[in-house]
């Protein structure tokens, strides 16, 4: 039987990386090339034109699962009967600019959008927060959907993943598909910490730790982490702006394995810390190594945590701690 058509919201549908994450929707590679989907795109009237071009894309790459594709500047229609909302759309950070300037620039943003799924969107709306600084916004727009389950929203970590996952991949000398279990703990920032210690390498048709596939627990222990902690900025200050491309297909990897399921794999997705098993504060969205199955995702729990790998989580966590703080302020200030 035919699936009923999935209805997917992408806010900041102009920019950057949504003009390669709507291609991969409409073509079929996130939720499967037999799911139609009525795709909606959102961005701010100055920004009219530039969606208007978007869609005329998308209608002339005549993708056989794009059941219809609807561009406009007004939230309420955007979010009304959503199924996915992809919330893309932020001020991203310029060279110079610091974490807090973004977080006041994005923390209204989020608490409309939050307040406007609450009221408009499927109860079952799964929410992905990709606009940065992303765990706290997803806390921010978490906070002001209280009617909509906290298990459905999330923040992107995969991009970090797959980064780490691609540096494991380089060391060892093998493709990105013989990499499993990289995770990443925390904030998508700075403080992130790439985690290789429970990895797996596939060599030579043998599995095999990956700290045993790279030979170099020194590097592991600070390059690996580095580089991965500073990616993004380090495309920032190449390009001259953030990461689009690889950023699109970390969304698309994130929804596929959340929607249709990770099949025992575990991926990292920044979700609320609840009742998990490794004294993350209660409430924050922090990543964690997690499995989906129908939709839902389930925290990894009771992987050893070495004293070096215990410090980086606590790191992290008060970055995210310290964040909460700022947003609950600013926010507060701001409506007073
Ligand atoms: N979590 C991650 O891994 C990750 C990775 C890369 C980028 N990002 C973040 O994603 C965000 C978008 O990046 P980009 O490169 O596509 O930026 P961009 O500037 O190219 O596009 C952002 C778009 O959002 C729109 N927008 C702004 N406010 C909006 C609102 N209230 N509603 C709807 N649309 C709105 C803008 O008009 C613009 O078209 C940034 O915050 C960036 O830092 C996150
Ligand atoms: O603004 C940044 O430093 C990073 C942008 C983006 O989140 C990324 O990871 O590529």
């Amino acid at each position: 039987m035919a699936k009923s058509p999935m209805r997917v919201v992408v806010t900041g549908a102009a920019g950057q990386i949504s003009y390669s994450l709507l291609a991969l929707i409409a073509r079929g590679d996130v939720f499967g090339r037999d799911q139609p989907v009525d795709l909606v795109m959102l961005d701010l009237p100055f920004a009219k034109d530039a969606m208007e071009g978007v869609v005329m894309e998308l209608t002339d790459c005549a993708f056989p699962s794009l059941k219809s594709v609807t561009a406009t500047c007004d939230q309420t229609e955007a979010f009304t009967d959503i199924d996915v909302a992809v919330l893309v759309g932020a001020f991203p950070r310029k060279p110079g600019m610091e974490r807090n300037d973004m977080l006041a620039k994005n923390a209204e943003i989020f608490k409309a959008q939050g307040a406007l799924l609450n009221t408009v969107a499927k109860k079952t709306v799964k929410v992905l927060v990709v606009g940065n600084p992303a765990n706290t916004n997803c806390l921010i727009a978490q906070k002001y959907a209280p009617t909509i389950p906290k298990q459905n929203f999330s923040a992107l970590t995969r991009l970090d993943q797959n980064r780490a996952t691609a540096q494991i991949a380089a060391k060892a000398g093998v493709t990105s598909d013989k990499v499993t279990g990289i995770t990443i703990w925390g904030n998508h920032s700075a403080t992130q910490y790439p985690d290789a210690w429970h990895g797996k390498v596939n060599k030579d048709g043998a599995e095999v730790a990956a700290s045993a596939a790279c030979n170099d627990n020194a590097w592991l222990k600070s390059d690996f982490i580095t580089t991965v902690q500073k990616r993004g900025a380090a495309v920032l200050a190449a390009r001259k702006l953030s990461s689009a491309m690889s950023a699109a297909k970390a969304i698309g990897d994130h929804l596929h394995d959340w929607i249709c399921g990770s099949e025992g794999r575990w991926v990292s997705m920044a979700v609320t810390s609840d009742g998990n098993k490794y004294g993350v504060p209660e409430g924050l969205i922090y990543s964690f190594p997690v499995t989906c199955q129908d939709g839902t995702w389930t925290v990894v729990n009771g992987l050893e945590i070495s004293e070096f790998s215990r410090e980086k989580l606590t790191v992290t966590a008060d970055e995210l701690s310290g964040e909460a703080k700022y947003a609950a302020e600013f926010l507060e200030k701001a409506s007073a």
